[in-house]
C-alpha cells in the first residue's frame, strides 16, 4: 500500500486500521443519520422555495439585500481596507473536497444570504437569479413551465455564484459551451461598493460602458477575486418531457475517441442531438451517450425509464448493464426515454460514483426500496462529517480531478490518466469552446470542441502520490493547451498557473477595479496550499 510515499509519509500501522474501519464502515452514521438529515433538509428548502414564489417577495428582499452588501463594503472601505474581502459561504457548504484557509482572517460578504430566482423573462429568454441559486432549484422551477438552462450542470447543489466564478460543464455543452456562455449579464458590486450591470455590449461606447464591456469576459473563473456577483442573467431554451437516449457502446479506445469526436461536430441546429456524454468503464470498454430533447416514444415498444425513481439502480451502473446485456451486433444502439429533470441529475443520487464507497450496499435492490427515497445524502453533509483519518487517506489516494482537453487529444490523455491512476468510470464530456477575452482564452484558435476528462475516486495504483502526481498530468494538460478546473486540488506554480490561463484581462481590470488590495489574487485561492 501507498507505495508511492516517502518513508516519512507512510501512516503508521494502527492509522491504517482505523482507516480502514472509517472507510468501510461510514455508512454507520451515513444511512440511519445523514440520510434523514438531508431528506428534512431538502424538504424544508423546496417549502421554502414554494412560499417565496407564491409570495413573489424575491425581487424585493433582493434589493434589501444587496444594499446591506454595499453598506458592508462601504464600512470596509472606511475601515481602511485592512483585510482582504472573500465570499461568506462557508467552507463546508462549496461542492469541492477542500475548505478554503483563504477566508480565516478575511472580511466576508454576505452573498451567501443570495438564493433565490429573481425574474423569467420569455420575451427576452432569459432567467435572472441570484449567485446562491443552485441548479436543483433552477430545473425543478424551469422544467415544469417547458424551458431549461441550455447548460444545465449535474449536481443539485452547484450554484450560479459558483459556476460562473469558477466554472461549469454538463452534457448540454457540447452544443452552449460553458455555464459562462449561456450567461448574458451579470449584476456586480465593486470593491468600491458601486453596483455595476456588466454585459457584453458591441456597440458600447463610453469608457465607462467599455469597462463594464471588458468586465464582463473577465469574471469567469476568477474566484470572486474582481467583483461580488449578486445576481445572473442567463439564457434559457425551450424544452420537451423526455430526452430520449441511445447508448452506443465502443470497444476500444481509439473507438471512444473517434466516434465522440464524430458525434461532438453534431452541434448544429440542424441535428437532433442536444447532449452527448460518454463513460470509460474500463480502458477499451465504454458507452456514449447521445441525447435529444423528446415528448416521448412514439411506439409502445420502446422504454420510458424515470431514473431519477428512488428504486432505480444508480445510473452509471445502468449504462454498463445496458452496454452488457442490451447492446450487440444485431442491436448496435439502445433507446429508452428519460424524463427530463432525471436526466439532468442522472449523476446526484449516485454522486457521481463516489456513493458506492460511502454506502456500498446503496445500489443492492432491497436497500433501494426500503431506503432509496432517502438517497442521495447531501454533499456538503458528507464533507463536514468526514473524518479526520479518513481525511488524511483521502488526502493520500483520492483523485478528483476534471481537466479539460483538446478533443483531438484525448486519447493520449486517457492512456496518462491509465498510467497514473487507473480510476473507473472515466467521465468524458464535451464541450464546445468559444476564444474569448478572458481567464480562458484561447491561443491558437477562434474555437474547438474541447473533453472534460473527470477523474474520480479512490485510486490503488502503484506509485501514486497526490503531488507528484497531480503536477505531471498538469503539465500534459499544460503542453496541449488544455486547462485544470479550479474546485480541484492545484499543484501548479504561480508560473505554470499563469502559463494554463490567460491573465492579461484579468491583471488589467484587477488594476482598473481596484482589486488588488481588495481581494486575494486568484492563484492564490486555487492553489492546493490556500486548502485544508
Ligand atoms: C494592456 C491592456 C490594456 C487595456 N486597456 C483597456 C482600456 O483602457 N479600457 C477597456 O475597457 N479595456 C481595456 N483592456 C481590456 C480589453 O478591452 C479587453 O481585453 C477586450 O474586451 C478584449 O478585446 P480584444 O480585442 O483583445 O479581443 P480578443 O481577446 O482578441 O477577442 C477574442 C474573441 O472574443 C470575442 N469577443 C471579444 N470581444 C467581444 C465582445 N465585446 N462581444 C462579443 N465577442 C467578443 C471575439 O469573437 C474575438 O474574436 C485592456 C486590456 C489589456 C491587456
Ligand atoms: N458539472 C460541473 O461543472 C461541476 C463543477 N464543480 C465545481 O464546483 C464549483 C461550484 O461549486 P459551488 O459550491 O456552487 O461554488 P463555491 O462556493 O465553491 O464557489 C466557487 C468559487 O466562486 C466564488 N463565488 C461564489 N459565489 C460568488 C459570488 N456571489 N460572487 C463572487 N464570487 C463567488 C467563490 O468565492 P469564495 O472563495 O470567496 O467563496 C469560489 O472561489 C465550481 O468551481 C465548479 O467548477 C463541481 C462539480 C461539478
Ligand atoms: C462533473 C464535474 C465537473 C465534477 C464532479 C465533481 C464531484 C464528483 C465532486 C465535487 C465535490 C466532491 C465531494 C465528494 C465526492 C466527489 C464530489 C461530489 C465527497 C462527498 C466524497 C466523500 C467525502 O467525505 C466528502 C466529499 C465532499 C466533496
Amino acid at each position: 500500500m501507498d507505495p508511492g510515499l516517502e518513508a516519512d509519509e507512510r501512516p503508521s500501522r494502527s492509522q491504517r486500521f482505523l482507516e480502514f474501519m472509517v472507510f468501510h464502515f461510514r455508512w454507520v452514521v451515513v444511512v440511519p443519520i445523514l440520510l434523514p438529515l438531508s431528506f428534512l433538509f431538502n424538504v424544508f428548502f423546496e417549502i421554502r422555495n414554494k412560499l417565496i414564489y407564491w409570495i413573489n417577495s424575491a425581487p424585493n428582499a433582493h434589493v434589501r439585500k444587496v444594499n446591506y452588501i454595499q453598506e458592508q463594503i462601504k464600512n470596509w472601505n472606511a475601515d481602511g481596507r485592512r483585510t482582504k474581502l472573500v465570499n461568506a459561504r462557508p467552507g463546508w457548504l462549496t461542492m469541492s473536497f477542500r475548505y478554503p484557509l483563504y477566508k480565516t482572517d478575511a472580511t466576508k460578504i454576505a452573498t451567501d444570504r443570495l438564493f433565490d430566482i429573481l425574474e423569467l423573462d420569455l420575451e427576452k429568454m432569459t432567467i435572472k437569479a441570484e449567485p446562491g441559486v443552485t441548479m436543483g432549484q433552477i430545473s425543478r422551477y424551469l422544467i415544469p413551465l417547458g424551458y431549461t438552462l441550455p447548460v444545465l450542470p449535474e449536481l443539485d447543489d452547484l450554484t450560479v455564484g459558483g459556476l460562473i466564478n469558477g466554472c461549469g460543464v454538463e452534457s448540454g455543452s457540447f452544443k452552449h459551451g460553458m455555464f459562462q456562455h449561456i450567461c448574458t449579464q451579470y449584476e456586480v458590486v465593486t470593491s468600491d461598493a458601486e453596483l455595476l450591470q456588466v454585459f457584453p455590449d458591441p456597440t458600447a461606447k463610453t469608457k465607462k460602458s467599455k469597462e463594464a464591456n471588458s468586465l464582463f469576459w473577465a469574471i469567469p473563473w476568477s474566484q470572486g477575486t474582481l467583483v461580488f456577483l449578486t445576481a445572473a442573467t442567463m439564457k434559457i431554451i425551450p424544452c420537451k418531457k423526455y430526452v430520449k437516449l441511445q447508448y452506443k457502446k465502443t470497444n476500444t479506445l481509439e473507438e471512444m475517441c473517434d466516434v465522440l469526436t464524430e458525434d461532438s461536430k453534431k452541434n448544429s441546429s440542424f441535428d437532433d442531438v442536444d447532449f452527448i456524454e460518454a463513460l470509460l468503464f474500463t480502458k477499451d470498454k465504454g458507452c456514449i451517450m447521445l441525447g435529444e430533447f423528446s415528448d416521448g416514444p412514439d411506439t409502445h415498444k420502446e422504454v420510458i425509464n424515470p431514473i431519477g425513481r428512488f428504486y432505480k439502480k444508480w445510473f452509471y451502473t445502468h449504462v454498463e448493464s445496458i452496454i452488457d446485456n442490451k447492446i450487440d451486433k444485431e442491436n448496435p444502439i439502445a433507446v429508452e426515454y428519460i424524463p427530463l429533470r432525471d436526466y439532468y441529475h442522472r449523476h446526484s443520487r449516485s454522486i457521481f460514483w463516489e456513493i458506492r464507497d460511502i454506502i456500498p450496499f446503496g445500489n443492492n435492490v432491497i436497500f433501494r426500496y426500503l431506503l432509496g427515497w432517502l438517497t442521495p445524502p447531501k454533499i456538503s453533509f458528507l464533507k463536514a462529517t468526514t473524518p479526520s483519518c479518513l481525511r488524511s487517506m483521502y488526502d493520500r489516494s483520492h483523485v478528483l480531478q476534471d481537466m479539460l482537453i483538446p478533443l483531438e487529444n484525448l486519447e493520449k490523455c486517457v492512456e496518462l490518466f491509465h498510467e497514473e491512476v487507473e480510476i473507473y468510470p472515466l467521465w468524458l464530456c464535451p464541450f464546445h469552446l468559444k476564444s474569448q477575452p478572458g481567464l480562458m482564452k484561447l491561443r491558437d484558435v477562434a474555437s474547438k470542441m474541447y473533453v472534460d476528462l473527470g477523474a474520480y475516486g479512490v485510486t490503488y495504483k502503484k506509485g501514486y502520490h497526490a503531488e507528484r502526481t497531480t503536477r505531471r498530468l498538469e503539465e500534459h494538460v499544460r503542453k496541449v493547451n488544455g486547462f485544470q478546473m479550479t474546485y480541484a486540488d492545484i499543484y501548479m506554480t504561480k508560473e505554470e498557473y499563469e502559463d494554463m490561463f490567460d491573465l492579461t484581462l484579468y491583471e488589467y481590470k484587477r488594476t482598473a477595479h481596484h482589486c488588488n488590495d481588495a481581494f486575494p489574487h486568484v492563484y492564490e485561492k486555487v492553489r492546493r496550499s490556500a486548502r485544508r
